[in-house]
């Protein structure tokens, strides 16, 4: 078995007459947590988008579980059991909570329907999801927003969660909440890729990193390391962590 889930090589990818992504090489190692950083413009999103599918790469190969996936069609990577939160979250604010989250599993049609087990778990991750559930998502706060965007893509069993910008906008403690989640999601025995401004919350969560400059993967290895190493920091990213 390939020791990275995921696999991105030479990839390049256009957006009508713009050269976006000039070649990314990026492994995301299974079973771990992987951190996308880097400067606004980088080309985090669009690697997002490339690997959905959402947009196609003009170059280059995406590899999941050693299968290519370059050209597969968005339905397909998600039956592959991939989920992914883009930044825009994709909830539906006049539903309600329990609406939405039947709207993101594909086997229910009723919340009982829902396997039991597996709701009260996302329950447990995320109290706010349970104590809103008839509520129209459209009331929730940003953090409660981000917690049934989360608890949508994980609704049904995945090998990838790939989440745009967890931490935006939110308050330290629902930061904290989020990380704890996080956290026990990766315990769980699912793979995460997320794109991530906020520094700490990398140096928190991250086992693997890659940094993005310019449409290009410029630094890839540990978290620990880039943590530990200020100069990296700075010369990467353009601050410490
Ligand atoms: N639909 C689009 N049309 C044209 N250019 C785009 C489009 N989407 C993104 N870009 C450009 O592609 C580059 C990379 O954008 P991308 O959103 O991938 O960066 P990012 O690293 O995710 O940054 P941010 O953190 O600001 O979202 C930017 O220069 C952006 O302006």
């Amino acid at each position: 078995m390939n020791a990275n889930l995921l696999e991105l090589k030479g990839v390049q990818t256009h957006i009508g007459a713009y050269h976006i992504l000039h070649g990314v090489n990026l492994a995301v190692p299974r079973g771990q947590l992987t951190m996308l950083l880097g400067r606004n413009g980088a080309g985090k999103t669009t690697t997002l988008r490339t690997i959905m599918g959402l947009w196609k790469a003009s170059q280059g190969s995406v590899t999941l579980n050693g299968q290519d996936i370059t050209q597969a069609a968005t339905p397909q990577i998600a039956g592959l059991g991939v989920a992914y939160v883009p930044e825009t979250m994709g909830i539906f604010a006049d539903l309600t909570v329990k609406e939405n989250m039947l709207l993101a599993a594909r086997a229910a049609r009723t919340a009982q329907q829902i396997d039991e087990k597996r709701l009260q778990w996302i329950f447990s991750l995320f109290p706010a999801v349970e104590k809103f559930w008839n509520h129209p998502a459209g009331k929730l706060s940003g953090g409660q927003k981000q917690m049934l965007a989360v608890s949508r893509a994980i609704v049904e069993p995945r090998e990838l969660l790939i989440v745009d910008e967890p931490s935006k906008g939110l308050a330290p403690a629902i930061i904290n909440n989020m990380i704890d989640a996080f956290a026990q999601l990766k315990a769980s025995g699912v793979t995460i890729l997320l794109v991530e401004q906020n520094i700490n919350f990398a140096k928190r969560l991250g086992d693997t990193v890659a940094v993005m400059d310019n449409g290009i993967v410029v630094h890839a290895g540990s978290m620990k390391q880039l943590a530990d190493d200020e100069e990296l920091q700075h010369s990467l990213l353009g601050l410490a962590l």
